[in-house]
């Protein structure tokens, strides 16, 4: 487990402090994908970068397995970056060696290994991470996903605890995104790896992470399961990182014609209740009748979930009723607006 207390860096820059990171607290399960998202500047590289003390924090512990990093010695601070792999936005590959020779690199930089151990662990990396027939080819003749295989495959080429992504998809399309995301969630399942990773994408975090901490001005705003988080975002930020990746606009509210009294419901169901028929349940079993404004069905993960913008014309009692019933089948109604104004 990896505990961060009390956790600040100030950068002193053109005669001011920055306050990149203030008082972080933030627990890290083991075998945990843990993602941390923000806007830019917000303080996530720096925050990552503690994490193996590339960026040394200015105050507070990070406790790995119960041992405070920030006062390793030398040797401890090379033994553990040892055991931390790192992935780049970039990939930060030698365009002058193949890809074997890339990811055998980190293995001769420990002088640990014979070189017969060397290619036999190369070609089990290769192959975890499907480059094996692109072995003796050069970065410069591989795609940017497959670069970004490389780039995994040289981080756990030292067999890490924990495995660092700096925004390790910012740089692909859509389809390779979600391609590395899937051989990430394979990774940690097989090997057990803890996995942290930095984005600005709250996609990133919908499909692959267990938790998610969201940082503002340096600050933890949000932290929690991402199945909690992203359905009951409380912080503004975060309402808005969801917002942009549902397409949640309601904008087109305010020109439609409402029906005088009509209550809008957003309507939130998770895991085996997505695939419920609720809304003829409701029709059955009140008199009131229902608009479909907006709809989606997604995963979070593996959890299926479903969300639905609807416009309920019924009278108080009836809206009650509806309310009584959706709680009843665990689903959660937040009414957003009323004709009056915002509830
Ligand atoms: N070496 C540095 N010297 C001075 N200020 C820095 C330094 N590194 C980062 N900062 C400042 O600290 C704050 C947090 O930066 P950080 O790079 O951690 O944010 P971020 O969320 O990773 O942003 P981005 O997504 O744009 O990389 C920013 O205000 C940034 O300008």
């Amino acid at each position: 487990m990896i505990q961060i207390e009390h956790l600040e860096k100030h950068y002193h820059a053109g005669g001011r402090t920055i306050h990149a990171l203030q008082n972080i607290h933030l627990q890290i399960q083991k075998g945990q994908i843990f993602g941390i998202i923000g806007r830019s500047g917000a303080g996530k590289s720096t925050l990552l970068r503690t994490l193996n003390l590339l960026e040394r924090p200015s105050a507070g512990k990070i406790l790995i397995e119960g041992e405070d990093i920030t006062q390793y010695d030398s040797r401890q601070l090379h033994a553990l970056r040892q055991r931390t792999g790192m992935v780049f936005q970039h990939f930060n590959l030698l365009y002058a060696k193949t890809i074997a020779e890339n990811i055998d690199f980190p293995l001769r930089l420990t002088g640990q290994y014979s070189k017969e151990q060397r290619q036999q662990r190369v070609t089990e990396l290769l192959e975890l991470v499907g480059l094996t027939a692109q072995r003796h080819q050069y970065p410069a003749q591989l795609s940017g996903g497959q670069k970004q295989r490389v780039g995994i495959a040289r981080a756990l080429a030292n067999y890490p605890h924990l495995l660092l992504c700096d925004e390790a998809t910012s740089a692909l399309d859509p389809e390779t995104t979600q391609s590395i995301l899937r051989l990430l969630s394979e990774i940690n399942q097989k090997l057990g790896l803890t996995i942290v990773l930095i984005t600005h994408e709250m996609q990133v975090i919908r499909s692959i992470c267990d938790q998610v901490a969201v940082i503002d001005a340096g600050q933890i705003v949000e932290n929690g399961l991402v199945i909690d988080v992203f359905l009951h975002p409380q912080h503004p930020v975060t309402r808005s990182m969801v917002a942009e990746n549902q397409d949640q606009d309601i904008g087109f509210l305010r020109e439609m014609e409402r029906d005088p009294g009509s209550v809008l419901v957003r309507l939130t169901y998770v895991g085996s209740a997505t695939y419920a028929p609720i809304l003829s349940r409701i029709a059955a079993q009140t008199s009131a009748q229902i608009a479909i404004l907006q709809g989606t069905i997604s995963r979070i993960k593996d959890t299926p979930y479903g969300q639905l913008l609807i416009e309920l014309r019924a009278n108080p009692e009836q809206v009650a009723q509806v309310l009584s019933l959706l709680r009843s089948w665990q689903v959660t109604a937040d009414i957003i607006e009323t004709e009056t104004g915002v509830a």
